[in-house]
């Protein structure tokens, strides 16, 4: 039985290993991300972790690992942003409010997948002009829905969340460790 951990991101890959766990092999899915019109925030993670777990080509006995971390303002889904005129403008979004954090996560084996979800509620402060430019010139933003990684220097902003840390930061690693156990992984072998 192979682990094949389909996705890009180093954070997944990191909080895999949180768990004692290396995959066997690294597979990023190629999925069209645009959500559907109208969709909303926490169906469109569940239905990205799904799709992205069914793209990832694998053998009959192989277990896949797949999640989507979605920051949702409300109804609306900030992805990860395309520039960083787009990170800025979902930090001035965020900043002094309450927003969520959805990470769903999709293990798939054979025919057989099991999905679960994970949702956090994060504080951001309102950001200085100073503060601001300063992430946006740190580059930390890039690749992270929302603009921003709560694990970097955007940890500064973040005075309060409920929730769960590593399902904001990518993989939630409770849910992640049950599921893949559910489906026959040896999470808990003594080495
Ligand atoms: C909110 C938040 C997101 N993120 C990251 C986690 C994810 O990598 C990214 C959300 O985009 P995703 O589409 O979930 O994942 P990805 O495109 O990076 O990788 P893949 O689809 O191949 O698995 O945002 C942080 O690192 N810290 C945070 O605080």
């Amino acid at each position: 039985m192979r682990l094949i951990l389909g996705s890009g991101s180093p954070r997944r890959k990191e909080l895999l290993a949180q768990l004692g766990i290396v995959p066997d092999l690294i597979l990023p899915p190629d999925i069209d991300e645009d959500p559907r019109k109208g969709e909303l925030p926490r169906p469109y993670a569940m239905r990205l972790a799904r799709e992205k777990a069914l793209a990832v080509p694998a053998g009959p006995e192989d277990v896949v690992l797949c999640a989507d971390t979605t920051v949702a303002m409300g109804r609306r889904i900030l992805g990860k942003p395309g520039d960083a005129g787009q990170a800025a403008e979902f930090l001035t979004l965020l900043g002094g409010r309450r927003h969520q954090v959805i990470t769903a996560i999709a293990v798939r084996r054979g025919e057989r997948v099991l999905t679960r979800e994970s949702l956090s509620a994060v504080k951001m402060k309102r950001l200085s002009d100073a503060e601001l430019n300063a992430y946006l010139a740190s580059g930390d933003w890039q690749g992270k829905a929302g603009g921003y990684g709560i694990q970097g220097l955007a940890g500064a902003f973040i005075p309060w969340i409920s929730g769960s840390f590593t399902a904001i930061m990518g993989l939630p690693v409770a849910e992640t460790a049950a599921l893949l156990a559910a489906v026959g992984y040896p999470v808990w072998r003594q080495e």
